[in-house]
């Protein structure tokens, strides 16, 4: 068997989650400490902790098979990477900011601006798309202090809550690119088994995590009402109860639409219901 290597963030935003996933796929490896590679103990895997910038160059050149990072972070560095799965962590979006006080409201008004950015890349294509000319300033952080020391006019940076944006006197003005954390492989690594069995793992991990595990009982009179709101993998397993007349019913709901299910469930005669986490969905 080949022995795989997958770059995950060595610090920051990515780190917990990243190493997270990989441990819910069942893996042992020994999280970063002072060693920059740890050795999977229970699968042909190395895990190399690198910065998340490199991580892109490093699964286009093969020297990592495997790499989990912000889509935002491959764009910027223009990486020929595969796409190999979303991750649903990470989750945020680079958008254009200006001063609170700022009379700008049309992307054409940026014209002649300067502009702070750690993502020149992706911030030059989105100006050239809007037929803007603005000079473009590379900073590679706090970027939002930009205004306020008159460096620039607006900023481009990776927004979540807004809370860095309102604490430095700036609002959102435009929406650049939407990004989450994502697997990436390099080119044809996702023909190889090792990858396949990892992706696989990987699907069934999220796949939980969409869902959780209902116990509940009902009055056999009511089963019909119930079950035809319940999915299941297949269909809802049901099981007799000490009581002739009622049953118990195991079941999957998707977490978006939970308690809408929940309430639906207990109006059609659901009662005793019993919510459970799921670790793994084998498909
Ligand atoms: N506020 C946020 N909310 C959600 N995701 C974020 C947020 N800020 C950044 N991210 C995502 O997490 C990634 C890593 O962010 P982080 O701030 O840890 O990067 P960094 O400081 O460049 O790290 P490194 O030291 O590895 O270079 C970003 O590229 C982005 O995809
Ligand atoms: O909208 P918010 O929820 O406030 O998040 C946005 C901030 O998060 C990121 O920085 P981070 O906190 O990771 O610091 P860093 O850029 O210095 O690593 C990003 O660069 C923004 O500054
Ligand atoms: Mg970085």
């Amino acid at each position: 068997m080949k022995t795989l290597k997958i770059a995950i963030q060595k610090s920051g935003r990515l780190n917990e989650k990243s190493v997270e996933i990989l441990k819910n796929c069942g893996l042992s490896f020994e999280n970063y400490k002072s060693s920059l590679i740890s050795t999977v103990t229970n699968f042909p895997l190395e895990i190399l902790f690198l910065r998340d910038d490199d991580i892109p160059e490093y699964v286009q050149d093969g020297i990592a098979d495997l790499g989990i990072v912000g889509e935002n972070v491959i764009v910027e560095a223009g990486a020929e990477v595969t796409y190999l799965q979303k991750l649903g962590f990470g989750k945020c979006t680079l958008k254009i900011a200006i001063p609170n006080e700022s009379r700008i409201t049309e992307v054409a008004q940026l014209e002649g601006k300067a502009i702070a950015t750690s993502y020149p890349v992706i911030l030059e294509k989105y100006l050239k798309e809007n037929h803007v000319n603005a000079d473009i300033r590379t900073i590679s952080g706090s970027v939002e202090i930009g205004p306020g020391l008159g460096l620039s006019d607006a900023i481009c940076d990776i927004v979540s809550t807004g809370g860095t944006l309102k604490s430095n006197g700036l609002k959102p003005f435009s929406e650049v690119m939407k990004s989450e954390a994502v697997l990436i492989g390099s080119k044809g690594s996702e023909l190889l088994p090792e990858v396949q069995e990892l992706l696989q793992r990987i699907l069934s991990v999220l796949r939980a995590k969409e869902t959780k595990y209902v116990v509940l009982n009902v009055a056999k009179v009511n089963l019909k009402k119930v079950v035809d709101l319940l999915p299941g993998v297949k269909s809802p397993t049901v099981v007799p109860l000490f009581d002739e007349d009622w049953v118990a019913v195991h079941s999957v709901i998707a977490e978006h639409d939970f308690w809408e299910k929940i309430n639906s469930l207990k109006a059609a005669g659901a009662q005793g219901i019993v919510v459970m986490p799921i670790e793994k969905i084998i498909a």
